[in-house]
C-alpha cells in the first residue's frame, strides 16, 4: 500500500500559514467586506474596552456594518482579545452581511494565531454540540427533541443565520427519517433536488473517491445514490465489491440496472447501522450517506478498526458546511479528529471544483450547499501504514 507519509496534507491545511494560502485558493476573490479597514476605529475602541475589563458589554453586538467585536478583533489579528470575547460568550459563528465569520476574517488577513484560537474554540463548541446530539439520540428521542435541541443550541451560539443552519439540519434529519421508513414526499423531493445537483457537479468528485481502490482487494461502499462512485470502483475490477444501501427505491433501481448480477458485487440492503453483522473487513471503504451531518460520519468512524484491514484506505464525502470556508475548515478538522484518535491520519487532497459550479447548476435547488472553489478529498490510513 503506498502512502504519502506523515507530513500529510491535513497537517499542511490545518496548521501553519498554508491554511491561509489554501483557504484563499478555495474561496477565490472575496467580497468588499475585507476592505473595511475603516472598521478599525470601532475595533480599537472595543479592544481597549475589553483590555480594561469593561463589564456589561454586549459581546454579540452587531455594529452598523453588521460586524461583531469578534470579527473586528479577527480582522486585526488580536488573538488575546478574541480569547477574551469568546470566553465572554461571543458567538464564533455569527455571520457578517457578506456571510463571513470571524474565522473568515482571520484567514483572509493571514492572522494565523487569531485563526487558530477561533478554530479551536469552534471545534470545542461543535464537539460539545455533537455530544449533546448523540446523548439525546441515545436517549431515544431522535425525531423531535433531538432536532429542537440541536437547532436551539446552534441558535444560542450563532444568533444569526440560525435559520440556514436549521435548514441544513432539517434536510439531513428528513433524510434520516426517510432512511428509517417514514418516507415523506417532501423528503423525496429534497433527495431529487440533491440528485439533480449531484449530476451536474459532484460526478467527477464522486469518481475521484475511487482512490479507495488503489490498494486493490475488497471494497465497501456505503450509500449507492446515483451509483457514481460504484461505477468508478467497478472500473478497477475489485475482487469483491460490497454495497450497502438503505433506500428501497434506490435498491430497486440497483436491481433494475443489473447491479445484483455482477459477479464481484454483493448488495446489502438496509441501514449500515442495522447490517453491521453482515460486514467483513475491507481494503478500501467509501462512506457517503448524504454527508451534511457529522454525527453520521462520527458514528461510522467508531467501526473503522473492525471494518478496515491493515493497510486499507478509507474515504468519505467531505461535504460538511460547504457554504462557508471557515465553517468547512472547522468541520474538516472536527471530522478528522475521531479517526485520529483511533489511529488514522487523514490527508485532504485539494480538487478544484470551480469550473463545475456555474450558477445554472443551482437552478431549482433550494439549498446552495457548496460555495467553495475547492473540494478536499479525504484519504485516511492507519498511522502505522503511513509511516
Ligand atoms: C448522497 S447518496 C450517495 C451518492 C453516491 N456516493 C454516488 O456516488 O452516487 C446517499 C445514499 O446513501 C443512502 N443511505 C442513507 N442512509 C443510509 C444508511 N444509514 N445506510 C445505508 N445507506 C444509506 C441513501 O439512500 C442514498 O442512496
Amino acid at each position: 500500500m503506498h502512502s504519502r507519509g506523515t507530513g500529510d496534507i491535513l497537517n499542511i491545511i490545518l496548521s501553519g500559514l498554508s491554511i491561509v494560502a489554501i483557504y484563499k485558493a478555495a474561496s477565490g476573490p472575496r467580497m468588499a467586506a475585507i476592505a473595511g479597514a475603516i472598521g478599525g476605529i470601532t475595533a480599537a475602541v472595543a479592544m481597549v474596552g475589553f483590555k480594561e475589563g469593561l463589564t456589561g458589554a454586549d459581546v454579540s453586538y452587531f455594529d452598523n456594518d453588521g460586524l461583531t467585536p469578534l470579527m473586528h478583533a479577527a480582522k486585526f489579528g488580536y488573538a488575546d482579545v478574541i480569547k477574551a470575547l469568546l470566553e465572554a460568550g461571543a458567538p464564533w459563528n455569527a455571520l457578517s452581511p457578506a456571510n463571513q465569520s470571524a474565522g473568515d476574517f482571520a484567514m483572509d488577513a493571514g492572522h494565523q494565531e487569531a485563526f487558530e484560537v477561533l478554530l479551536n474554540a469552534a471545534t470545542q463548541v461543535e464537539l460539545i454540540l455533537g455530544t449533546i446530539a448523540r446523548e439525546t439520540k441515545n436517549n431515544g428521542d431522535c425525531e423531535g427533541a433531538y432536532l429542537d435541541d440541536r437547532s436551539s443550541a446552534m441558535q444560542q451560539y450563532s444568533g444569526y443565520k440560525a435559520s440556514e443552519l436549521k435548514e441544513c439540519v432539517l434536510i439531513a434529519h428528513d433524510l434520516y427519517l426517510s432512511r428509517r421508513g417514514g418516507a415523506l414526499q417532501a423528503v423525496r423531493e429534497k433527495y431529487k433536488q440533491h440528485k439533480a445537483a449531484m449530476m451536474a457537479w459532484e460526478k467527477p468528485l464522486m469518481e475521484a473517491h475511487k482512490a479507495v481502490c488503489s490498494g486493490g482487494g475488497s471494497i465497501l461502499n456505503v450509500g449507492f445514490g446515483m451509483g457514481l462512485v460504484d461505477t468508478a470502483i467497478q472500473q478497477y475490477g475489485p475482487a469483491k465489491h460490497t454495497i450497502v444501501e438503505a433506500h428501497p427505491e434506490v435498491y430497486e433501481r440497483m436491481l433494475r440496472t443489473g447491479w445484483g448480477e455482477k459477479d464481484n458485487v454483493k448488495i446489502i440492503f438496509g441501514r449500515w447501522q442495522d447490517v453491521l453483522s453482515q460486514l467483513e473487513s475491507y481494503d478500501g471503504i467509501f462512506f457517503d450517506i448524504y454527508g451534511e451531518y457529522y454525527e453520521d460520519l462520527s458514528e461510522f468512524h467508531q467501526h473503522l478498526p473492525k471494518l478496515l484491514k491493515a493497510g486499507g484506505i478509507y474515504s468519505y464525502f467531505n461535504g460538511l458546511c460547504g457554504g462557508n470556508a471557515f465553517f468547512h475548515v472547522v468541520y474538516c478538522h472536527l471530522v478528522s479528529l475521531e479517526p485520529e484518535n483511533l489511529g488514522y491520519s487523514t490527508q485532504l487532497i485539494p480538487l478544484p471544483v470551480k469550473e463545475c459550479l456555474a450558477e445554472e447548476v443551482w437552478q431549482g435547488v433550494r439549498h446552495k450547499y457548496w460555495q467553495l472553489d475547492t473540494y478536499y478529498l479525504p484519504v485516511c490510513q492507519s498511522i502505522h501504514d503511513s509511516e
